[in-house]
């Protein structure tokens, strides 16, 4: 990112006396709210105060080098290890989020998916009928227009469509001119193949375009690249620093420590003010920035409902713990906290075994493969290639582009009622039934709006449309299919470090503390273990290496997903949740604290349910909604 922007503070001295609207982290979200707040109102300012710095990227895949060894250390990312999950052999959370201008945008995988139609109906659903009435829709028709206005997609060349069969439908998904680009590498490992002869194998349906509502099948999954470049394009290049804006200013290397009302001003008065402290001098005082208009709080799921703890906003017993006096119970505050997770599924297939020895002259069947990068003189051509302008190679690929989504009836087809009555059962009966699955003592409210979720999510794991199953296929030494759980039905929490409130939050997640998720763990495992029956696998000579044939019953199926289950995919959401107060939610439609003036929320912690899709699509769209509401609202009053 181009350092010397004219409206880029690195002091507090340098700010404005005061700002119409301040945005708390220079996120997904919070500079697309940014960009639209002050590209709608010339005349008033903007501030968003961010915590990391400008700066290249330490991406997932860039640079290059890092796909295989563990990344330097850097400033660009926090990495939290979660408190043990004692229904997962005790194993911790490994989570890494974007500390810099563009936040997880900047460093994530690039695998730009939205979520299906229905993922987005049940956020609808599980607000129930408080939200009903609301004239703010945030089911799917509520969303696409902001999916759509979010970015821009770029069809591939003729020859890109020639050799990989792209396909995609502009009207159903795209349409937006924002410099938030959506495009398709150009390059496919040669192995790619199999995948798709596999998957096709099973009588998957492929899809013209998968982002558009309908997801289900074989789908090509853009990424967040520039199509001429073919470079990684995120929120600190379309939402900042391609953005010359005189009422626009970005505060860097700042901490917020809380929202304060003014003495005497109360809770009810607004707005707040911003309380910051400076991390490159951490001698200097701390400074309180005044917002005439509102406060939007985009610090993320786990930053943001630790800003709201700070400032007296959550659950009282873990605000009096920190120390904190309570300036309004929330006991949503942090809590439902959702991640993707699940275990693989592991095969060796004689073509690509045999390329995971360089020296290895038999004759390939596929060239290149992954495996190729353990060759030095490769791993530097591919370097060589993603550093040309346009980037070329294999890096230009980041995560990769398909995956697989499978719904649970056709997972599962003899199973899948039992499962959804069993979650009905909880759905709709006592709050005791669920209560185990939290920790004592949980607010009665959080556990009301549990249950709303549950019903939401039987309604959701119930319909053939809706996939219950992410597989993005992993070629390379082993291909692995990883089986991703895509709506958990157990809830973890974010909470303020009592020690320390200033220092990172603690994460428990309590992976699979509803024992119903482990059923459908089982139900995904059963299925994509039927891949190795199908023609594609038995040519390539699959044999599964993991779980393995001694892995035959569901208890040692079980065992298998307790040991080599992934925790967090890197999505964790939904802490401060758009449901109402009486069902443990923290914003409403309106993106509102319950209880508070002068306070929003704009970021992956509104969403009352994790979307079935990799965030940062929903993260921008979220931003646009956001900041159309926010619009609407103060034209109506400053005119
Ligand atoms: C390693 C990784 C890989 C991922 N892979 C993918 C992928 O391939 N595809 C995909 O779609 N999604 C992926 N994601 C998820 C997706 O990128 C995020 O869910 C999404 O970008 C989150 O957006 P957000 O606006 O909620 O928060 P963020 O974009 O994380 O923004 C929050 C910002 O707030 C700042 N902040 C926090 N606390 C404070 C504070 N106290 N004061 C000031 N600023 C603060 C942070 O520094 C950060 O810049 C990945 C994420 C990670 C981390």
């Amino acid at each position: 990112l181009p350092g010397h922007h004219a409206s880029l503070k690195r002091q507090v001295s340098q700010l404005r006396p005061t700002y119409d609207f301040i945005i708390i982290g220079g996120g997904t979200s919070g500079l697309t709210v940014a960009d639209r707040l002050s590209e709608a109102f010339p005349k008033k300012t903007v501030l968003v105060i961010e915590y990391g710095d400008v700066e290249y990227a330490y991406g997932s895949f860039d640079p290059p080098q890092l796909w295989l060894g563990p990344p330097p250390a850097q400033a660009s990312a926090w990495t939290f290890f979660s408190q043990p999950n004692p229904d997962v052999n005790n194993k911790t959370a490994f989570v890494k989020v974007g500390q810099l201008v563009g936040g997880s945008s900047a460093v994530n995988g690039q695998f730009f998916d939205r979520g299906s139609r229905f993922d987005y109906d049940a956020w609808t659903e599980a607000g129930g009928h408080e939200f009903r009435s609301s004239d703010i829709k945030w089911d799917w028709h509520g969303l696409l227009p902001y999916f759509k206005k979010s970015v821009t997609f770029t069809k591939p060349s003729a020859e890109l469509v020639q050799k990989y069969g792209y396909t995609w439908d502009i009207p159903a998904a795209y349409g937006g001119s924002t410099p938030i680009h959506s495009s398709f590498s150009p390059f496919q490992w040669a192995d790619w193949v199999i995948q798709r002869d596999t998957w096709r194998d099973l009588g998957l349906p492929i899809p013209k375009e998968c982002a558009g509502g309908d997801k289900q099948g074989i789908c090509w999954v853009p990424t967040s690249q520039h199509p001429v470049t073919a470079r990684r394009s995120h929120a600190g290049l379309g939402h900042y620093a391609d953005v010359r804006r005189p009422n626009y200013d970005l505060l860097v290397k700042h901490q917020v420590i809380r929202v304060v009302y003014p003495k005497g001003s109360g809770k009810s008065s607004s707005p707040p003010l911003v309380e910051v402290r400076s991390l490159s001098n951490p001698a200097q005082p701390v400074f309180n920035v005044t917002a005439k208009a509102e406060v939007i709080i985009s610090a993320g799921a786990f930053h943001t409902p630790t800003i709201l703890q700070r400032s007296g906003i959550g659950p009282a017993a873990s605000l009096a713990a920190a120390g904190i006096p309570t300036l309004i119970d929330l006991p949503g505050v942090g809590a439902n906290l959702q991640d993707h997770s699940g275990p693989g599924v592991i095969w060796n297939c004689n073509p690509i075994i045999q390329l995971t020895t360089i020296t290895d002259t038999k004759p390939r069947t596929f060239s290149p493969v992954p495996a190729d990068l353990l060759n030095a003189t490769y791993l530097a051509e591919a370097t060589a290639q993603f550093n040309e302008v346009p980037a070329r190679g294999p890096y230009t690929l980041a995560l990769g582009n398909t995956a697989i989504y499978v719904s649970l009836p056709r997972a599962a087809p003899a199973s899948f009622q039992t499962i959804v009555s069993k979650i009905l059962e909880l759905a709709n009966g006592p709050l005791s039934n669920v209560a185990p699955f939290f920790p004592p003592n949980t607010d009665a409210t959080i556990l009301q709006g549990y249950k709303s979720q549950l019903s939401a999510l039987a309604t959701l794991l119930s319909n053939p449309q809706a996939p219950s199953l992410e597989t993005p296929w992993a070629t390379g030494s082993d291909p692995t299919a990883w089986s991703f759980l895509l709506h958990p039905l157990s809830r973890g929490f974010v909470r303020l470090n009592p020690t320390d409130p200033l220092s990172q939050p603690l994460l428990d997640y309590r992976m699979l503390s509803n024992p119903l998720d482990m059923d459908i763990h089982l139900a995904h495992l059963k299925f994509l273990r039927t891949l190795v029956s199908t023609p594609t696998m038995k040519k390539y000579g699959a044999v599964e290496v993991s779980p393995g044939a001694a892995v035959q019953t569901d208890a040692q199926l079980a065992e298998y997903v307790r040991a080599q289950m992934i925790l967090s995919f890197q999505h964790p959401c939904c802490t401060a949740a758009m449901m109402p107060r009486s069902k443990g939610g923290v914003v409403g439609p309106d993106l509102k604290v319950h209880g508070v003036k002068g306070i929003r929320v704009a970021d992956m912690s509104v969403m009352p349910l994790l979307p079935g899709s990799h965030l940062s699509a929903t993260a921008y769209a979220v931003g646009e909604k956001a900041a159309d509401i926010i619009i609407d609202e103060w034209k109506k009053s400053w005119h």
